[in-house]
């Protein structure tokens, strides 16, 4: 006679090569398991990013979304780094047996600052792709902004020599531009000035990008996922 025993819930680890606005992103995802007593840091201290899901039929897995949401913003709030996170309220599908309004996902999104989807992974894979997009773009976005070095801006700077209070802080901060996405987007001329703001604004987020690409493939997008 025999005996097998199998470890039903593990943590699984995800890679995937994402090409996403012309850019190629190495994504690791990894499916958490968490027991009581387990060490959160181990991935807290990994991830770039979290996808925190609930299913719309189970208040429980709402609840515990929110200690979840609890637990990434109290440790990143303590190691002052923004991390982009998005609640999920998953199985859309199962309309008829929901006990989670969406009214409460939102609001609990909104009380964490996080994106709100609702999704269905068994009928609706579109919708499942467009919250790891959407991250994915949230996570570029901050990396980008967190790359950039902070200067005073010269006029602020005149200010503060002529023995003036630097008051708010952040007003006199600015971003420097990288000098790449400077050149790209002179480069496109007259034309950029044709098209409306919107197309613009692709457009130069697309030049910073590519300016970044390499860099941040060959750091690596990752994932976590809350499940
Ligand atoms: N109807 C429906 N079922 C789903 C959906 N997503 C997942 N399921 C089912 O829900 C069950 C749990 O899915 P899992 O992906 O294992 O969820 P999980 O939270 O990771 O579960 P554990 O980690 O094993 O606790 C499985 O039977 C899935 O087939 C969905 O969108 N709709």
């Amino acid at each position: 006679m025999s005996c097998y025993v199998f470890f039903l819930w593990t943590e699984d680890t995800y890679s995937k090569l994402e090409c996403l606005d012309n850019q190629e992103i190495s994504v690791k995802i990894m499916d958490t398991y968490d027991q009581a007593g387990s060490n959160q840091e181990r991935y807290l201290k990994w991830a770039h990013g979290y996808i925190i899901v609930y299913s719309i039929t189970n208040r429980g897995s709402f609840d515990t979304a929110k200690t979840y949401l609890d637990a990434v913003a109290q440790y990143h709030k303590q190691n002052g780094r923004e991390v982009p996170l998005a609640l999920v309220g998953n199985k859309m599908d199962l309309e008829r047996y929901r006990t989670v309004s969406k009214k409460s996902g939102q609001s609990l999104a909104t009380e964490y600052d996080t994106t709100f989807h609702e999704t269905s992974a068994a009928d609706d894979f579109e919708s499942v792709a467009k919250v790891f997009h959407s991250l994915i773009r949230d996570i570029l976005r901050e990396q980008q902004v967190a790359l950039q070095p902070l200067v005073i801006s010269e006029d602020k700077a005149a200010i503060l020599g002529s023995g003036s209070q630097l008051t708010g802080g952040r007003t006199n901060l600015r971003r420097v531009k990288s000098p790449k996405t400077n050149e790209i987007s002179s480069s496109s001329g007259t034309n950029a000035t044709k098209k409306t703001d919107d197309q613009k604004d692709q457009k130069t987020i697309g030049a910073r990008r590519q300016g970044v690409g390499l860099r941040l493939f060959k750091v690596n997008k990752s994932f976590k996922i809350f499940n």
